[in-house]
């Protein structure tokens, strides 16, 4: 196959002549001199080209064709340091070449073109595109038509576009209607946009499948379409997490040239039901706070979750609770061994393998019979009690713009785990000091009031089974939880979601209460903080305290490739024999 696809000659582009080559995986072209002297090489690896068009063809500020017979226009991805972030931006490059004759311009098109189809077989033909209007700074349509349209077209993608409107349109779309014939769902709004999207695919498979959700030892069935995210919300945390920068056009190019990355999800379950699932975070106390907070500041916009992360802070609560986990296998890889889940990540590899023992290419057959979860562990469970600032799970690093290298900066995206963050009660500084290094490159982890693990599972319980049982002890200590908190916790633990609502105005009850001091006395001396928080799950408060979680390795996939690391990966079209050098490392 590759020789067939061979094909050299001499192009020009301007007035430079060139010998260019396609051979299997890469287009190369060389220029040469009066001389016959071989000078600078640009190559693109052929997976990356976007698009080959006839003509000499602009598409930005607006799409120019100048159709004339021995030219040929060739679009591909150009990699270029993000700045601040930990990742490269992409952006679409472009080159017009020109033929001796019209028989070689088409011969290079058709090689071209067919090495396209050879080398990325994931390229999506048709997507289905959400957009909310609402998430973020209100830019996703102007983000979606401006940047994206176009890229789209010129790549020969066809897309149905749904601008949302109303909350949960997109995951019932994805739950009910007709998905024949597209290949990837894209999202063009925040991590909500995203959770929609990923409950709904995730439920449509299931439903196809005839498995239950419920149960947290089933092996749920990956989900066949890959999901693209278009940056746009607030926090964007999957996209940083997995792209490493937060760009339209970046991630636009992954979808068109069919990247894939798996990506390990957690099901939350209570009572015997799932309630919702997480790629970022299931977080009880600072970050369940934060959020319920925030949610009654949303006309902020973005800048709610940093006035609201103030106010919680000043508020200074800590949670008893009981959690037990279900820690993974050590020798596999530790949230504190300092490395970090990169693009072709060895760890998640090796995790592939495990989890789809029965297959060469781990996501394309869904056989998996492996569980990670079941009744012969049980007794690997660990238990600890206590009272906690907060408590995290994470399947992934989520890191954001606020938190560049994230809240677990060597969680991996697709080993089949999570990493479990106790921070336990302490000091407000030494508190403040394990939030503050989350913005730097700081160890967090290294503070004698946390720990980190990697689990397969957690469960979280009231003390002495509150939620359950209503009993008024809190965790053994002599405080006791008064008949009006106490009614809250059974209602919510009874009655689900639609009590949750009655919770949460009891709760705003005793905000309004505590207005009348500043929060931050409330929190050192003066109104009793609420015994229990809430859950955050991926940005959305969930209605129950006591709560399982399962980590399903590799249940979705994403139009990425993971962070690529801007100091190794020396890809820049601008062929040099440092760029071999470095490829050669790189194997
Ligand atoms: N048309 C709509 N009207 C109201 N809400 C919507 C609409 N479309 C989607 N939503 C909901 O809006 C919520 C927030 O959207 P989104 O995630 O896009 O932005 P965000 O909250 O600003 O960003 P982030 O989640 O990154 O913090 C989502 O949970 C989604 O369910
Ligand atoms: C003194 C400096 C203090 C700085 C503190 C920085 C701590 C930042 C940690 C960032 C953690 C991001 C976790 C991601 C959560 C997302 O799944 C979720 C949905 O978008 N976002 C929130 O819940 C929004 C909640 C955001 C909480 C901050
Ligand atoms: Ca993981």
């Amino acid at each position: 196959m590759e020789t067939d696809l061979r094909l050299e000659s001499s192009l020009w582009v301007g007035n430079k002549r060139y010998l260019a080559v396609l051979t299997g995986w890469h287009f190369k072209w060389t220029e040469v001199d009066k001389k016959n002297r071989q000078k600078k090489t640009f190559s693109v690896p052929v997976a990356e080209v976007v698009g080959v068009e006839e003509g000499r063809v602009e598409i930005l500020p607006q799409k120019l064709v100048e159709d004339t017979d021995k030219d040929f226009t060739v679009f591909y991805v150009k990699r270029s340091s993000s700045g601040g972030s930990y990742g490269l931006l992409w952006r679409l490059g472009r080159t017009q070449f020109s033929c001796p004759s019209r028989v070689l311009r088409d011969q290079w098109i058709n090689h071209l073109r067919s090495a396209l189809k050879t080398h990325s077989p994931l390229r999506p033909h048709r997507l289905l595109v959400f957009v909310n209007p609402f998430g973020g700074k209100r830019k996703g349509r102007q983000i979606y038509h401006s940047l994206v349209a176009p890229l789209f077209e010129l790549a020969g993608i066809s897309s149905h576009v749904i601008v949302t409107e109303r909350a949960n349109q997109a995951r019932d779309h994805l739950l009910k209607k007709d998905l024949t014939g597209f290949d990837g769902v894209v999202c063009v709004g925040g991590d909500g946009m995203f959770s929609e999207i990923l409950h709904g695919l995730i439920g449509r498979t299931q439903q196809e499948a005839g498995l239950c959700e419920n149960d947290p030892a089933v092996t749920l069935q990956p989900c066949p379409l890959h999901i693209g995210i278009i940056p746009a919300g607030s926090t964007d945390c999957v996209c940083h997490a997995t792209v490493g920068v937060i760009d339209p056009v970046t991630s636009a190019l992954h979808i068109i040239i069919g990247d894939s990355q798996p990506l390990d999800v957690c099901s939350v379950h209570h009572a015997s039901a799932l309630v919702r699932y997480s790629v970022s975070l299931v977080g009880y106390g600072f970050y369940g706070d934060v959020l319920a907070e925030s949610e009654k500041h949303r006309w902020m916009g973005p800048l709610r979750y940093d006035y609201s992360g103030t106010m919680v802070y000043l508020s200074n609560r800590s949670y008893s609770g009981v959690v037990q986990y279900l820690p993974a296998d050590p020798l596999l890889s530790s949230p504190r061994d300092k490395t970090r889940c990169l693009s072709g990540c060895s760890v998640c590899s090796r995790s592939t393998e495990k989890l789809f023992p029965n297959t060469s290419d781990s996501g394309s057959l869904y056989s998996s019979h492996y569980s990670q979860f079941s009744t012969d562990s049980e007794g690997e469970w660990v238990s600890v009690e206590g009272r906690f600032r907060c408590v995290s799970l994470t399947c992934m690093s989520s890191s954001c713009a606020r938190s560049p290298l994230g809240l677990s900066p060597s969680a991996h995206l697709a080993d089949g785990t999570g990493d479990l963050i106790l921070v336990w009660d302490t000091h407000p500084l030494a508190f403040l000091k394990f939030l503050y290094r989350h913005t730097s490159t700081e160890d967090q982890f290294d503070l004698p009031f946390v720990e980190v693990h990697r689990v397969k599972a957690v469960r979280f319980s009231l003390p002495g089974g509150r939620e359950e049982e209503g009993h008024e002890e809190i965790g053994g200590s002599s405080s006791r939880i008064d008949e009006e908190e106490r009614a809250r916790v059974d209602a919510v633990s009874r009655n689900g979601s639609q009590q949750h609502l009655a919770e949460r105005d009891m709760r705003q009850e005793v905000t309004n209460e505590q207005k009348t001091a500043t929060p931050f006395l409330c929190g050192l001396c003066c109104k009793k903080a609420p015994a229990v928080s809430v859950w955050n799950c991926d940005g959305e408060i969930l209605p129950f305290t006591e709560i399982l979680c399962k980590i399903h390795g590799q249940l979705v996939r994403l139009y990425a490739r993971g962070i690529e690391d801007g100091a190794a990966i020396h890809n820049c079209t601008v062929e040099t024999d440092e760029c071999e050098r470095r490829r050669v490392l790189n194997k």
